[in-house]
């Protein structure tokens, strides 16, 4: 099966997931990155990625590869706002008729709150039931652990068996 791990991350904790899972899944990475950088610093970072969320903002991406060939989906992001991420919006929209009939599991990363109505706000914008699987973890780069570990490859096995 080939699979693409579809991801945007800010500051490495997805990223960093992403990069796990693929290799576990034997998956391609795709990073997304928005033309205009979110600030990342301070209150700003706060500010203006929170609003975007909220306003269900499509900004525009740097080029990326995503040729349709993918069997299966595995999308990655942080939890902004209670919600997905503004790029993946992005991504979603402009490949939906390449995404349809694929197998779509997903992964966010937060740090407490929020994650299980950004799963639903995610899962609503595929215009899908349920994820093939789906992985919450608490800043895992920052907080390492050995059960953040252990549920990725809970994550992997789940989409491997
Ligand atoms: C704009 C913004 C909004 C956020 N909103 C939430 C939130 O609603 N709930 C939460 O638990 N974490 C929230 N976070 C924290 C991130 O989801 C968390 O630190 C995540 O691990 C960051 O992933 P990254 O390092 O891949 O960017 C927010 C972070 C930012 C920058």
């Amino acid at each position: 099966m080939k699979t693409a791990v579809v991801y945007y991350s800010m500051s490495g904790n997805t990223q960093l997931t992403a990069e796990k899972i693929a290799a576990q899944t034997s998956a391609e990475l795709i990073r997304i990155e928005p033309k205009k950088a979110y600030p990342t610093a301070g209150f700003r970072k706060f500010l203006w990625g929170g609003k975007s969320a909220v306003m269900g903002d499509k900004p525009a991406l740097t080029p990326y590869r995503f040729d349709g060939e993918f069997d299966r989906i595995i999308f990655g992001t942080p939890v902004w706002a209670s919600s997905f991420t503004p790029p993946l919006r992005t991504f979603i929209e402009e490949n939906r008729e390449a995404l349809k009939g694929k197998t779509v599991a997903a992964f966010l990363c937060c740090s407490g709150g929020g994650a299980n109505k950004a799963i639903e706000k995610l899962k609503q914008f595929l215009d899908i039931k349920d994820f093939d699987a789906q992985l919450v973890l608490i800043d895992p780069k920052d907080k390492p652990s050995g059960d953040n570990e252990k549920k990725i490859q809970a994550f992997c096995l789940s989409l491997n068996s």
